[in-house]
């Protein structure tokens, strides 16, 4: 494609996202359907550039009046992924002079906020909770995220699919701390490997495999995922209880239980039963009160763990969003507790970064409910074969009460989990 024809949609696909009317990578697969003729690289620098252009958006939003044209074509030309040369072969003579000078601006120059890129109400919080290393988290979730990949234990060996998947020209790493995952190297295309459609991988980044492993299902047991979602974790899970017992794949979204049928079929799995409920409180699940030994609760949130892949995240989202997102959490952590039987475990998880739909959550349910102990992740994880579980954890005296995943600290997504054990 011609530069100046790449460029040009670059500006139009900009311009959809930053109306923020539907979540970003909705908008690009939408996008990218209805141009059928994009080619692999195009795909990419379109895509990578309305990330950019969502990630620095402060920054981009303060540099680009002094430029001309329409503001999309500006948000475009300084987030456009690629080349310099290959840029500024589609920009006029003005453009280019007003990019020279965007570029010659040194970083510290610049206020605080064009640095960071985060919303105001979000600033305090994390620079609460991470002091100094604010500014690396800011600078974390900037980069790409890795792609990571599940091996299905119920099929195949993480080390056989390594190796198969390097013939396939697929470099891979085991992942540092899950003992299930394959970090690889790229953003290759894998739903043609045949690995995949046999159902022996899944992409799951470490982080949430790492939650699914906290809920330790055994065999034979009955377990809920009571916010199973297109089921990430029910797979892992039912997975790790060798395909026995009953795993039940609750959530309220029918649509999003339909994303989990195909990618059940594939991993081999008889003992997962979907079911959509109308809300946390559903018949379905007061018929299963005290009769589940094991319950995972990876409640609704607001997201922000995931800014590395969801950038837009951080300006569709809101103060009072989060405090609406909390009462649901808190309802739903309590119902869903109901359903667990003496000596049963409970593990509350989030993708979020903020105290308020982590710690503050889970130390209001223990406060409300004496007939749970707290248990400490990081004692549970370490007998899992989890490499440095300490470094994973804080909170509590010992700093292992909680699982907390920094994406700058620990290459995954940001996650939160806390557990407890019916009395
Ligand atoms: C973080 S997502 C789950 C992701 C999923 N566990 C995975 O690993 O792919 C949260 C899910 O909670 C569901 N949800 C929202 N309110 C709910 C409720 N009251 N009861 C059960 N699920 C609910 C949403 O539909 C969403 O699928």
């Amino acid at each position: 494609m011609h530069p100046k024809a790449l460029l040009d949609a670059c500006s139009e696909l900009v311009g959809q996202v930053l109306k923020f009317e539907h979540p970003a990578d909705a908008v690009v697969s939408r996008y990218f359907r209805e141009h059928r003729s994009l080619g692999p690289r195009e795909r990419a620098t379109l895509a990578e550039t309305v990330y950019a252009v969502l990630r620095r958006k402060l920054l981009f939003d303060h540099l680009a009046p002094s430029g001309s044209g329409p503001r999309q074509r500006r948000m475009a030309i300084l987030g456009f992924h690629g080349p310099r040369d290959f840029l500024k072969s589609a920009l006029t003579e003005q453009e280019k002079s007003w990019l020279d000078q965007c570029d010659a601006i040194r970083p510290q120059d610049l206020l605080e906020r064009h640095r960071h890129n985060f919303p105001e109400w979000l600033v305090q919080p994390l620079k609460d909770q991470l002091g100094e290393g604010f500014w690396a988290l800011a600078e974390g979730l900037n980069q790409p995220a890795p792609l990571d990949l599940r091996v299905n234990l119920l099929t195949d060996k993480r080390e056989d699919v390594r190796r198969e998947l390097e013939l396939a020209g697929l470099h891979g790493q085991p992942t540092p701390y899950s003992p299930w995952g394959l970090r690889l190297a790229g953003k290759p295309a894998i739903n043609r490997l045949d690995a995949f459609a046999r159902g022996a991988v899944e992409v799951q980044d470490e982080g949430s495999q790492l939650l699914a492993l906290l809920l330790d299902a055994k065999r034979g047991e009955m377990v809920v995922d009571f916010c199973a979602g297109a089921g990430g974790k029910t797979l892992a899970i039912g997975a790790a209880m060798r395909n026995t017992g009953r795993l039940y794949a609750f959530d309220t979204s029918a649509h999003r239980l339909d994303a989990l049928k195909p990618r059940l079929a594939r991993s081999k799995l008889s003992n997962v039963h979907p079911a959509a409920i109308a809300h946390e409180r559903d018949d379905r699940v007061k018929r299963l009160a005290g009769k589940i030994d094991r319950v995972i609760v990876d409640a609704p949130c607001s997201g922000l763990g995931t800014l590395r892949r969801n950038p837009d995240l951080k300006w569709r989202q809101s103060a009072e969003a989060v405090q609406e997102m909390t009462e649901k959490q808190a309802a739903i952590l309590q119902s869903a507790s109901r359903l667990l039987k003496p000596g049963g475990r409970l593990v509350y998880a989030t993708c979020s970064l903020l105290r308020q739909e982590n710690e503050d959550i889970a130390a209001a349910f223990g406060a409300a409910n004496p007939d749970f102990s707290a248990m400490p992740a990081g004692q549970v994880l370490e007998p899992l074969k989890v490499r440095d579980a300490a470094a994973l954890c804080s909170g509590g005296d010992d700093g292992l009460q909680y699982l907390r995943l920094w994406p700058h600290r620990h290459a995954t997504d940001g996650f939160f989990a806390a557990l407890w054990v019916k009395n």
